[in-house]
This record gives structure tokens, sequence and C-alpha cells, in this order.
């Protein structure tokens, strides 16, 4: 799993165009989504996650908690970015895990937003520029076997 972590003052996008045969379903309501004061996780899903889903999960969350943390925000977005990685996995197997890693935040008491799924869609950001507004991530599954 590739993601980019962005600290912003707002992320707000609009859905525009079908990305994928069968995107996920969403309501009208879930066509445009803003949130304040935001850490943006840019994350896109890759093959070799697929070896160990629940573990990318909680590594995943465990660096979302981490960042939050210290640059002292509660509302995250978590945002399908397919763009991160050349070795993307499965539509369904990532869409399974940003559901899950969307979960377990809001179990952890974040305020957490998810960017539908399988759409192309227009997004502003306003990047807070200090030094850890922009951070990224690598998350491998510890079983994943190195080619
Ligand atoms: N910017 C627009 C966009 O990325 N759209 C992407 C994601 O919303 C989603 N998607 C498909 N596969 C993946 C994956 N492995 N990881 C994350 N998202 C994925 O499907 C769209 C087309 O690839």
């Amino acid at each position: 799993m590739r993601m980019l972590l962005i600290h912003s003052d707002y992320l707000e996008y609009e859905v525009k165009d079908k990305a994928l045969k069968k995107p996920e379903e969403i309501s009208e309501e879930q066509k445009k989504g803003r949130l304040e004061e935001v850490l943006a996780a840019f994350i896109s899903v890759e093959k070799v996650d697929e070896q160990n889903p629940e573990e990318v999960v909680e590594k995943a969350v465990k660096e979302i908690e981490d960042v939050a943390s210290q640059v002292k925000t509660k509302n995250i977005f978590v945002y399908p970015f397919a763009h991160l990685s050349s070795e993307l996995g499965s539509p369904d197997i990532a869409l399974k895990i940003l559901k899950e890693i969307e979960e377990k935040l809001k179990e952890k008491g974040y305020n957490v937003k998810r960017a539908p799924f399988g759409y192309y869609k227009a997004f502003k950001l306003s990047c807070k520029g200090h030094p850890l507004a922009e951070l990224s991530r690598t998350i491998i599954p510890g079983e994943a076997k190195k080619e």
C-alpha cells in the first residue's frame, strides 16, 4: 500500500464520471464532500496487500493515527487514489481495505469521511505547508513474499 498524507485547511471533492465499469454505489449526498482541518490520506492499495489485508489495514490505521496525533487533528479523509503505484490491487479488495480503514478509525473516535471508490473526482486541497504537512508511507504485509 502507498499512502500520501497531506495535512490541509480543507479537502473537498465532487464526483464527475465513473472510472470503473462497476463503481461503488453512492447516494446523492456522497457525490460531494468536504472536511476542514483535515489529514487527507490518499491511498493506493497494491497487489502485495492481498496477501494479508487485515495486517495492511492495521498498519495503515496505525500510521494515520500516528500522523494525526502529531498534526493534532481528529478529522481524516480516506481518499482512494490509484496513482501512487504501478502494481495496483484488485478494485474489490481495495474497496474492502479502504472501508475497513474507515471503520477502524471511526471506532477509535476519529471524524472520518471516505471519498467514493471507482470514480473520477474533482478535488480541492489546501496543504498547510508545515514540515509534517506532506508525508508518504509504504505499507507491506509482514509475511509478504519478497519477489
Ligand atoms: N483519482 C481517481 C481514482 O484514483 N480513481 C480510482 C479509485 O477510486 C478506484 N481504485 C481502483 N483500484 C484502486 C486501488 N488499487 N487503490 C485505490 N483506489 C483504486 O477506482 C478508480 C479507477 O482506478
